[in-house]
């Protein structure tokens, strides 16, 4: 660590003194002094407490519980068996399990040869990768042993839980470490942890280690991780300010001191612009950090796994300066998340070729990378203590560092709210490029928004897959914006989704709900000609092809279907004319019966008082008599006396008017 970290006194000032090989190995590392959290936090845990702590990114946290676990391993009396387990380590990450399993490495490849007993086995190491499965977990576990295993939740759980049951002894188990454990009690987790904690013996220390475990989390998170008394340990960072304007009289300004959150040796930045203007300030960040700072290892924070991939493409081409571009991400394979943080931080990077790390979250807690100059965040995180862990890639271990973040509009309020959590944040001037003119109290939107737009364009036309990607990374940002912790500062309502499709480079605006009532007067789609646009990669483009003449067919086929469609209404119509017409006639047919019925009835004897239905019976009669000279049917007058009973039957309620109607019609 430089000079100005201040330490908390060297190592062998310790209450328990080290074993010696430890201490060995530590000096090896550099690190003569002790910084302020691990002088606090080992004795404790070596005395057997619960440990919760917290202190800033970077100030050496991780020596901190591997230093005791080691210490209490080699201090038993007796040498844990083969299959049993002394010490868990659980991490959020594979990067950070990897970085945390190296480190136990480095000591336990460093321990003596002792003639009269076997070393201490290898730390087993329980991460996702192709090349190992849980399978190979236990196969390792049984093969070698392991006093310690570190590993992310799932596959800890999965081994722990799973067949690794079988082949796993816990009950010496006698130490809990949760790195990052603000993360891990984080309700993606939690359930996990919760199996793992329950299914852990009782007898064993806990440890609880963040740079952001707030009195809140770790008061509500004791009883479920089960630590007991534990002792809370929180390292402060204070800072001194010079506070203008409060002058003493003597002329000089006065210096107050202030507690924050961050490493002392990091400042940072904000930035207020544009949403359009985001990508120009991105570049002339960089600019001016290679030219002005001499920087050249940088983490580009973005808000998704889409946004990296997109930019990783466009970048290159915008950045005035040769720098090497990687991009990380969850989607990404674990092999490719090993090859591209192994070549991120093995890259020497001069000025000339910056090292330019693309990431989202994944890579925003825990990591030590301490070549890192410069952090930005072209999207703000959805959290304040993201926020803390991406700023703290930077400026480690007493290192110098600087952290900028992009703001737009109501966006500058996260500011103030960072400052209650004592993450002080400086505002930067807008980095104004050649053409910038601006009148001081209005300022226009930079031309060379329009001028980026353009080359971005130009190369997203090259390929339409470029297209798709700049498409599905700005659908994934704004979805992503939708759910900021500060949802009052961070209103999707408020964003300049316009400005968005600018600094994006789209070259038309997508159908998305967000952007139906947006007023798009400064947008204007480029010149596409769509049928043509093809994929660079053959398959791709012969599967566009493809659906094109797929989609060719489905047009004819649904012009086809439509014009179908069109006749089968007037058809429709047409049917229903010729049925009305025809219930007309069957009307007036109705009608001339009911008249000749009417004659009838006239002359039978009910007039007179007869009872109806010997009145049906003389008609019977008289209908078979052939007493009517008109020439009606025999049926029309049998069912005149359908019609007649049914209207009985109506009347008696036996069958319902609608009944009656539908059979008869409108003879009623
Ligand atoms: N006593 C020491 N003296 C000098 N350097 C140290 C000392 N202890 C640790 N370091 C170095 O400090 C850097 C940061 O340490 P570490 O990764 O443990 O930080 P951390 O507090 O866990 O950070 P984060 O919160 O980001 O995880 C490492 O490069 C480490 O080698």
């Amino acid at each position: 660590m430089s000079a100005s970290t201040v330490f908390a006194g060297i190592w062998t000032s310790l209450p328990i003194p080290l074993t010696g090989w430890i201490l060995d190995v530590i000096q090896s590392m550099g690190h003569t002094q002790m910084t302020p959290v691990q002088a606090s936090t080992i004795p404790l845990f070596m005395k057997n407490r619960d440990v919760v702590v917290e202190a800033v990114t970077g100030s050496g946290k991780t020596l901190a519980f591997v230093i005791p676990i080691l210490e209490k391993l080699v201090r038993r009396e007796a040498r844990l068996k083969h299959d049993e387990i002394g010490a868990i380590v659980i991490s959020p990450t594979r990067e950070l399990a990897s970085q945390i399993h190296s480190i136990f490495s480095l000591f336990l490849s460093s321990q003596p040869v002792d003639e009269n007993s076997a070393p201490f086995p290898s730390a087993l190491l329980l991460v996702s990768s192709e090349q190992s499965s849980p399978a190979d977990d236990i196969q390792r576990f049984t093969s070698t042993g392991a006093d310690i295993v570190i590993g992310t939740p799932g596959r800890m759980e999965e081994f722990l839980l799973g067949k690794g049951r079988e082949v796993a002894d816990l009950k010496g188990l006698e130490i809990l470490v949760l790195d990052e454990a603000d993360r891990l009690l984080d309700l993606g987790f939690q359930a996990s942890l919760s199996r793992i904690i329950t299914h852990l013996p009782k007898q064993r220390r806990t440890g609880l280690f963040s740079a952001t475990m707030t009195d809140a989390d770790a008061l509500s998170e004791l009883v479920r991780v089960g630590l007991r008394n534990p002792a809370r340990i929180i390292v402060k960072v204070q800072s001194k300010k010079v506070k203008g304007g409060l002058d003493c009289g003597d002329g000089h300004n006065t210096e107050i001191i202030e507690e924050r959150r961050t490493p002392a040796n990091l400042q940072n930045y904000y930035i207020d612009c544009r949403t359009s203007e985001k990508v120009i300030q991105l570049t002339r960040i960089i600019s001016h950090e290679v030219s002005r700072n001499k920087s050249s290892h940088f983490i580009i924070y973005f808000a998704t796994c889409a946004c990296v991939d997109y930019f990783y493409k466009i970048l290159p081409m915008l950045t005035k300066c040769k720098a090497v571009f990687h991009s990380l991400h969850g989607n990404l394979s674990p092999s490719a998340r090993t090859k591209t943080l192994a070549a991120f931080s093995s890259a020497v990077p001069s000025q000339s070729y910056p090292s330019v790390l693309l990431a989202t979250d994944v890579v925003a807690r825990g990591l030590d990378l301490p070549t890192v100059d410069v952090v930005i965040q072209f999207d703000p995180p959805t959290d304040t203590k993201t926020f803390s862990h991406r700023c703290g890639r930077t400026a480690r271990a007493g290192k110098a560092g600087r952290a900028w973040v992009l703001l737009s509009g109501r966006e500058v309020d996260f500011v103030d709210f960072l400052g209650v959590r004592k993450i002080p944040l400086k505002k930067q001037p807008y980095f104004t490029g050649e053409s910038y003119v601006s009148d001081g109290n209005n300022i226009p939107e930079d031309p060379d928004v329009s001028v980026f737009l353009t080359q971005i364009r130009r190369v997203v036309m090259t390929d339409r897959s470029l297209h798709d990607q700049s498409v599905k990374a700005f659908v994934s940002f704004v979805r992503a914006y939708s759910k900021h912790e500060a949802s009052y500062i961070f209103r999707i309502k408020d964003l300049d989704l316009i400005g968005v499709a600018k600094s994006f480079g789209l070259l038309r605006l997508p159908k998305m709900p967000e952007l139906k009532q947006v007023n798009r007067e400064s947008w204007q789609d480029a010149e596409v000609a769509w049928d043509t646009f093809s994929y660079l990669e053959q398959a791709q483009e012969a599967k566009r092809l493809a659906a094109v003449v797929q989609a060719k067919a489905n047009k004819a086929e649904h012009k086809n279907d439509l014009a179908q469609k069109e006749n089968a209404p007037r058809k429709k119509h047409n049917a229903s004319w010729s049925r009305q017409t025809d219930k007309k006639a069957e009307k007036e047919r109705r009608r001339d019966k009911k008249k000749m019925k009417k004659r009838w009835l006239a002359s039978q004897p009910a007039a007179a008082g007869v009872p109806e239905d010997q009145v049906i019976g003389k008609r019977r009669r008289d209908v078979t008599d052939g007493a009517f000279e008109d020439g009606d049917s025999i049926d029309d007058w049998q069912e005149l006396l359908r019609e007649e009973k049914m209207s009985k039957r109506v009347r008696k309620g036996l069958v319902s008017q609608k009944e009656f109607d539908e059979e008869f019609g409108e003879l009623q």
